[in-house]
């Protein structure tokens, strides 16, 4: 990791770089549009692009996301984030065990965990991870996950409780993201609808107020976390 002291992560819209949707453009692109849109958290999700690709695109967009004041996170792979001096990463059950990534990135790296409910939420804060992303939320056809759509119900009851930071993934929209903010949920993770946009951002724009309204309605009724 390049910072000295470890970044918290910025609260509101957290969005994905994600190479498996609008193929034709490169992530350095749809990470450009991105940060013009003032994204303030972009994680770097790379399914499809062979490793080495994967290592020049990961240094190029987390150079274009320090250069942004953003904070860049490498989805499941512990090495490109080192290598690429991301400021941390986010792993799943598939990745390297929270445990693990923390022992490699060191202090100073950001540890983002996938969670189900709040035993996993608990056990996320004992293996040393920073936040948690909760979902899917809503449905979503981005990614083929095991486990039920938790609903917003489901979701702010474990908001309510965890331990760390929530993110919450999977569907979050312009349309629901407000919502799911006034949950008090930290974040709110955006992959197809930020990058399937004609102008993505315009749309990260609009995600990020609509996510700070629904916050802003949370504190005003005390459900801040
Ligand atoms: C913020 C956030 N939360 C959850 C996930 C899902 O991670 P994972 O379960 O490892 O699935 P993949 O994204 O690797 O397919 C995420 N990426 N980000
Ligand atoms: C990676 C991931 N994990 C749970 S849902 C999801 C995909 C989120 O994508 P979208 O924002 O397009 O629903
Ligand atoms: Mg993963």
């Amino acid at each position: 990791m390049n910072a000295l002291v470890r970044p918290s992560l910025p609260r509101g819209l957290y969005v994905l770089c994600d190479d498996t949707l609008r193929p034709e453009l490169s992530l350095r692109e749809k990470a450009a549009g991105l940060l013009a849109g003032g994204a303030r958290v972009v994680q770097l999700r790379m399914k499809r692009t062979p490793l080495r690709e994967a290592l020049v695109a990961a240094r190029e967009v987390v150079a274009a996301c320090r250069r942004a004041g953003a904070v860049c996170l490498v989805n499941d792979r512990v090495d490109l984030a080192l290598l690429s001096g991301a400021h941390g990463v986010h792993v799943g059950e598939e990745d390297l065990p929270a445990e693990e990534a923390r022992a490699l990135l060191g202090p100073e790296g950001l540890v983002g965990v996938t969670v189900r409910g709040l035993e996993d939420a608990r056990a996320a804060l004992a293996a040393g991870a920073d936040y948690v992303g909760l979902g899917p939320v809503f449905g979503t056809t981005t990614k083929q996950v095991p486990a039920p759509v938790l609903g917003l119900g489901g979701f702010a009851a474990v908001v309510r409780a965890s331990p760390l930071p929530v993110v919450g993934i999977g569907g979050v929209k312009l349309e629901n993201i407000a919502d799911l903010a006034a949950t008090g949920a930290h974040g709110g993770a955006v992959a197809s609808d930020a990058l399937l946009a004609e102008d993505i951002a315009e749309r990260v724009r609009r995600l990020s107020a609509a996510f700070d309204r629904g916050a802003q309605g949370a504190s005003l009724v005390g459900g801040d976390a």
